[in-house]
């Protein structure tokens, strides 16, 4: 079966992009691994699959899955390139795009300088959302790591992450967090029955701040796309950040746009098309 994809990233942060209205077809786990495997395959973060949408109020579906093969509710840098993708397909000539995801409807715009908007709807902050075993929300929590007890936030974006600020672990740049041993660590953290996606954030003012983010199924990545809006509404949620931010990645920046309680949150960035491929899949 020969299978038509796009490769394209937001911010380095790669995926693998299929249509699948136009080819019918059903891709396995295993599958999805194989073709994510850097070496044996095309290579990804993440892929993201067009589908016709369920609800006759929105476009398309969006479903994203990680290069461990794991379906998930949501990716940001994911949503800004299916919409270029579906432009660039002429799935669609609208500019403003209606999507659903596992995790809630999306609504990505283009715009006219070609960075696209997304409205990533209500950050979730209490625990079940995630989920995640706690007795309360609260804005911040105690977890035990390896013995060692760490500061973390955690909230939804229809995908679930914990934010540490590493302030609280005694570094001062990022360069210096212990992304490598502690992402992995968090991730698995039986507190977190569907894992978690693990951000790093260095709060630099209250309209800027740097981020790592050690991604749930996928390891640490360029950028994360919800990894952006979660910081940043873990830290306006705790009074250290402003209502409109920029998020500096490894890979690039991301403008995290909230108002605070239950308004939506909105994030604004680029989309970048690489090449067009085929590959034989069995
Ligand atoms: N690893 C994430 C999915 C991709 C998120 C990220 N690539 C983004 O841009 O939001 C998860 O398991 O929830």
């Amino acid at each position: 079966m020969l299978l038509h994809f796009t490769k394209m990233h937001g911010l380095g942060n790669d995926f693998m992009v299929v249509d699948l209205i136009t080819q019918r077809l059903r891709l396995r786990d295993d599958q999805v691994r194989i073709l994510a495997d850097r070496h044996e395959g095309i290579g990804f973060d993440q892929l993201l699959i067009v589908e016709p949408p369920t609800d006759p109020d929105m476009d398309f579906r969006y479903r994203i899955f990680n290069a461990d093969g794991s379906e998930v509710e949501n990716c940001g840098n994911g949503a800004r390139c299916f919409a270029r993708f579906v432009l660039d397909q002429r799935l669609t000539h609208k500019r403003e795009i209606h999507v659903e995801t596992a995790g809630g409807p999306l609504i990505l715009k283009v715009e006219n300088d070609g960075r696209v908007r997304v409205d990533m709807g209500v950050p979730r902050f209490e625990p079940g959302a995630l989920p995640f075993e706690a007795n309360r929300d609260r804005p911040s929590h105690d977890l035990i790591v390896d013995g060692e007890t760490l500061e973390i936030s955690v909230v939804s974006l229809g995908n679930p992450h914990a934010v540490l600020r590493i302030d609280t672990l005694g570094v001062e740049t990022l360069d210096d967090a212990p992304v490598a041993r502690l992402g992995p660590a968090i991730e698995r953290h039986p507190r977190f029955p569907k894992r978690v996606n693990v951000g790093f954030m260095h709060i630099v003012s209250r309209r800027e701040i740097r981020l790592r983010v050690f991604e749930r199924g996928s390891g640490e990545t360029r950028a994360c796309g919800t990894g952006a809006c979660a910081a940043v509404a873990t830290g306006i949620r705790q009074g250290l950040l402003d209502a409109s931010v920029q998020v500096h990645l490894p890979g690039g920046e991301l403008t995290i746009d909230w108002a605070g309680g239950e308004s939506h949150l909105f994030m604004t960035g680029p989309a970048t098309r690489v090449f067009d491929g085929r590959i034989v899949i069995s």
